[in-house]
């Protein structure tokens, strides 16, 4: 397992970088297995690699065969399905309704006015149950790639510091019934998901994420900065910008 810190001027080059390595990473799954499989990310940086991807964006995604990719979310803010704070719903916006992608191979959370109602553990359990009949193990897909966004104070997915979210074990997928981020109900991948993944990248911009990009790097526990807890299989990127980068030890 190779871990990565890739420091950028801005975010634009940041995103963009990380926009041409994803072609790359996605086209040889798919020539290596036929279907690649994606976990996307909200957040400013996760919805700016979508944008770069799309028809029109800065990359070149011809190697790419939008239909033959699987693609699932970290976590979804527990709200209606039109509410514009949905992580699928900006997704969809900045690229899935631009490109060829199969219907069937998109794997959204379910919302709060969707099958399972207002029912947020139902939800829960039924995202669990998508990536265990997706998985080689029955349990959780080995994610060729996991996006992750990052916060301040080092969450992501909606894993929050000193939370059962976060100090999760068994479970693939849990409600979050008071996140300290709103909107305060989510539904997350848990650890033993997100490190089932073979690439595991950050996209990361910022001086208030500094202190977390640093407590990382220097093995901080997962429970204190949840970011120190996420590893891919075969390799953890740290795609950062120079303020995000600027508590880093040289
Ligand atoms: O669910 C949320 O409230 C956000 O999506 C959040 O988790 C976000 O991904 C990070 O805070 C990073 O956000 P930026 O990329 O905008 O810094």
């Amino acid at each position: 397992m190779t871990t990565e810190t890739l420091v950028f001027d801005d975010r634009d080059m940041l995103t963009t970088t990380a926009a041409a390595r994803f072609v790359d990473i996605v086209s040889r799954a798919q020539k290596e297995r036929g279907v690649a499989s994606v976990v996307l990310t909200g957040g400013s940086n996760g919805i700016g690699i979508l944008r770069a991807l799309a028809p029109g964006g800065e990359v070149d995604t011809s190697p790419l065969d939008w239909s033959r990719i699987d693609f699932y979310w970290g976590d979804e803010r527990f709200v209606p399905n039109d509410d514009p704070e949905r992580n699928v719903g900006q997704a969809t916006e900045a690229l899935l309704a631009h490109v060829p992608v199969d219907p069937a191979r998109v794997h959204p959370v379910a919302a709060s006015d969707g099958p399972f109602g207002d029912d947020i553990e139902a939800a829960a359990q039924d995202y669990a149950a998508v990536l265990a009949a997706n998985a080689d193990n029955g349990i959780s897909p080995a994610f060729d790639l996991h996006l992750l966004g990052m916060g301040g104070e080092g969450h992501i997915n909606s894993l929050f510091p000193h939370t059962d979210a976060t100090a999760e074990n068994v479970r693939t997928v849990v409600p979050v019934e008071n996140s300290p981020k709103p909107p305060p109900r989510r539904i997350t991948l848990t650890f033993p998901a997100l490190n089932r993944s073979s690439a595991v990248w950050f996209l990361v911009s910022g001086a208030d994420k500094a202190d977390a990009v640093a407590a990382a790097h220097s093995g901080a526990s997962r429970d204190d900065w949840p970011c120190a807890g996420a590893h891919g299989t075969s390799e953890t990127v740290w795609f950062l910008d120079d303020a995000a980068a600027g508590k880093l030890s040289v």
